[in-house]
């Protein structure tokens, strides 16, 4: 795992108006890596990748560690923050559409991520977001930069989305459902592009998902999360021979093609799973 890029120990997050904890004593590491968080919807997970890059204005936010290299993250004014955020991490969502600016072109928001985080000139940016468009496999990136979100397919929107993403070059990328609107050509061609991010460049990545599938192929770690709790970390190697009842039970509940063709199981919730093992 090498160099620790993130250390989470018992994070908490409440939301504002909420009688109970989101996240409830959540801790991990993250090195130059690739860790997969799943858990059922409501389980945390997108919480926790907010809370990363403090984007829950109104929750409590309290933690024995939250390090992101050499930064306190919890103790950075907003203004510093705004440095981290998009700078060196970034967070990829399911829907490019909800990411991009419908009314303008698309080019000139990568190329305004570059500005914004880098002295040049507007040419100097443009040069660069055509050439991160074509290093996200993005055929004829001129054309590509002079259209408009909704002239763009989904597929080509979330690589525009890394492409922005990476201009800022940043050590720490989440990835929350990055693939789940995708149809199976393209979110090969996103999951090879992030696996190349961690391996070429060295950055730690979370996949935040629902799919077992997907964090047993792709990932290095996987956290598995129940109401707001981590219930056990694995290599991902590992996660078919997992010891947590409710693992077992995610891993049954998956529908397996070419399987029989008995119900699936009905996956079991137990109070004592609540307590805190991570
Ligand atoms: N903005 C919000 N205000 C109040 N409560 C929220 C807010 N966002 C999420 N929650 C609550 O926090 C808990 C965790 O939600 P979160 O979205 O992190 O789960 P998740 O595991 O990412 O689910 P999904 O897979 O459906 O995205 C849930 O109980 C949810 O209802």
């Amino acid at each position: 795992m090498e160099k620790t890029i993130l250390d989470v120990r018992n994070l908490r997050i409440r939301y504002g108006g909420a009688s109970t904890d989101a996240v409830r004593g959540v801790s991990f590491t993250l090195g130059r890596e690739r860790l997969g968080i799943v858990g059922e919807s409501g389980s945390g997970k997108s919480t926790i990748g907010r809370a990363l890059l403090r984007l829950l204005p109104g929750a409590t936010i309290t933690a024995d560690s939250l390090r992101f290299e050499d930064v306190d993250l919890l103790a950075l004014s907003e203004k510093e923050m705004l440095k981290v955020r998009g700078r060196r991490m970034s967070m990829i969502l399911q829907d490019p559409k909800f990411s991009l600016n419908p009314i303008r072109r698309v080019g000139d928001q990568v190329a305004e991520t570059y500005l914004r985080h880098f002295k040049c000139s507007r040419g100097e940016a443009r040069e660069k977001a055509i050439a991160m468009l074509e290093a996200v496999k993005i055929r004829d990136a001129e054309r590509v930069y002079a259209q408009y979100p909704h002239e763009i397919s989904g597929g080509m929107g979330q690589r525009v989305m890394i492409a922005m993403m990476l201009l800022a070059d940043p050590d720490l990328v989440i990835a929350d459902e990055p693939t789940s609107a995708l149809d199976v050509t393209v979110r090969l061609q996103v999951l090879n592009i992030l696996d190349g991010l961690v391996r070429d460049r060295g950055i730690g990545l979370i996949m935040i998902s629902h799919d077992l599938n997907l964090v047993r192929n792709f990932c290095d770690r996987v956290l598995i999360m129940y109401a707001g709790r981590v219930v056990e970390t694995l290599q991902a190697s590992e996660l078919d021979s997992a010891q947590h009842p409710y693992t077992q039970g995610l891993l049954a509940a998956q529908p397996r093609i070419g399987g029989s063709r008995a119900p699936l199981a009905v996956l079991d919730r137990k109070p004592e799973w609540l307590e805190e093992k991570a």
